[in-house]
């Protein structure tokens, strides 16, 4: 069999993760692909010691790799969206298919380097772009393909959970956790894209439009990182029986959908909630298989290039007749489920609320929430701590319209026994 030859952009984590598991496996690769899959070219800014080059063609100009006649695949692993897009529309306007990892680009520039890539009936793959090396896409795209699809919601950022987890077994430091997956190889260059929830945001993006056949829209994702939570939080959260993870969540109401990126508090009995370290989890709720849990390492050099592998074989098979798999898993969008607005947001919620350690302030906050029709689960009131006057007031409440919550804390703020602000975090019982 003719062999397929592909060029990959970028040497950096991902970029030698895939060139090194590809040369190692190569037996096994080509006996799965029915065909040789050779690297011929590498565009790289500089050699990376964690590879052995000799034989292969080395660019240092990453468009020669595009340019090269010999290259049937281009492989983006360059990150960021100005030159990323270019090289890939470029690569698409050359006639060849694309492997990327980059789900900043695919979430924020997908419609059009998809309609670009049918224009032109090439291939843009992307399946390292969500939950690294878990198969999420093609499981929703493939292996789900007879559900109707109501809510998913995933645990999708290796460096936030790795972050979460270590501060939360080990009390380690934010910063200090944080270099670590710097060093690991798990963070974006930014790593605020990471921590501020963005990364999560590009990722819940594409999965939502996989799973709802609609298209991508980045922009209307309600985003919060994981930069506020603290260890008190952590601390009556488990009391309560709850973790807090940081979670992406989209889900069909009867009015839209819901695409949601923030910490929630997780039933601690949960599968999902016990998912730790980089590993990453996304939970998808089918009308016909019920609910399935895709488990696996989401970040990291040799695990994201399972899935860029995963791809380049996945075209490698059909190199002479692709386009088989929609690249968002539908043939026709729906523009008819619009995202909704955070305040048409229904979930339920934790509040920490310090209140002045004076009688009646308990059954004052509760008026307040009932004056806003929201129902308490659970509440509890510690001591004031030594020498302190507030003490902190922590409630779990049932399901409440986000816009409800919002006019409720403003409330309770106003009360004169609340002097500092309510914090309030999402609950998910994750059950349906
Ligand atoms: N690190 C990870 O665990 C994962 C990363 N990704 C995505 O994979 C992509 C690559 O990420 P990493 O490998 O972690 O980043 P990295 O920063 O380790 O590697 C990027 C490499 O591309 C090179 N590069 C950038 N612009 C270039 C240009 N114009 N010409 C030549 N070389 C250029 C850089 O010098 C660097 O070596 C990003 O889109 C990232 O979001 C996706 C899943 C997991
Ligand atoms: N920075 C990302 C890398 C994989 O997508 C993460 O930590 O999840
Ligand atoms: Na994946």
């Amino acid at each position: 069999m003719k062999p397929v030859n592909v060029g990959i952009c970028g040497l950096g984590t991902v970029g030698a993760g895939t060139f090194n598991v590809l040369q190692r496996n190569l037996h096994d690769i080509a006996r799965r692909a029915g065909r040789p899959v050779r690297i011929v070219h590498i565009g790289a800014r500089r050699d990376n010691p964690a590879c052995q080059l000799d034989g292969v063609k080395v660019s240092r100009d990453i468009f020669a790799v595009v340019r090269d006649p010999d290259v049937h695949i281009v492989v983006e692993l360059i990150g960021g969206m100005t030159v990323a897009k270019e090289l890939v529309l470029a690569a698409i306007a050359a006639g060849k298919d694309v492997v990327t990892a980059n789900k900043a680009l695919i979430a924020v520039h997908g419609n059009e380097i998809f309609a670009a890539a049918e224009a032109n009936n090439v291939v843009v793959a992307y399946e390292a772009a969500v939950a690294g090396g878990i198969p999420i896409i093609k499981a929703i795209r493939e292996g789900l393909v007879a559900n109707h699809i109501q809510s998913l919601a995933g645990i999708i950022n290796g460096t936030g959970n790795f972050i979460l987890t270590e501060m939360s077994e080990k009390g380690r430091a934010f910063a200090d956790v944080l270099a670590e997956a710097q060093a690991l190889g798990y963070a974006e260059a930014d790593p605020a894209f990471d921590v501020e929830g963005i990364d999560a945001a590009h990722k819940l993006t594409i999965l939502a439009s996989n799973a709802f056949g609609i298209p991508l829209q980045f922009s209307k994702v309600y985003t919060e990182g994981i930069t506020e939570i603290t260890s008190e939080d952590v601390q009556f959260a488990e009391e309560l029986g709850y973790r807090i993870k940081h979670l992406g969540l989209a889900r069909r109401t009867e009015e839209g959908v819901e695409l949601r990126v923030h910490p929630t508090l997780i039933p601690a009995k949960r599968l999902i909630a016990n998912v730790n370290g980089v590993m990453n989890a996304v939970l998808v709720f089918g009308d016909a298989v019920g609910p399935t849990m895709y488990y696996g390492q989401g970040a990291g050099a040799e695990a994201t290039a399972s899935a860029v592998i995963a791809d380049i074989v996945d075209i490698a098979r059909d190199i002479d007749s692709p386009g088989l798999v929609p690249h968002l898993g539908f043939s026709v969008e729906t523009t008819d489920l619009p995202v909704l607005p955070a305040e048409a947001m229904v979930t339920a919620y934790y509040l920490r609320i310090s209140v002045k350690d004076e009688v009646g302030q308990m059954a004052k906050i509760a008026e307040t929430l009932s004056m806003h029709g929201i129902n308490m689960e659970a509440i509890i009131q510690k001591e004031a701590p030594e020498g302190e006057l507030l003490v902190p007031l922590i409630l779990l409440t049932q399901p409440v319209r986000e816009k409800a919550m919002n006019a409720a804390i403003l409330s309770i703020e106003a009360l004169p026994a609340v002097t500092e602000k309510v914090v309030r975090i999402r609950v998910e019982r994750l059950d349906s």
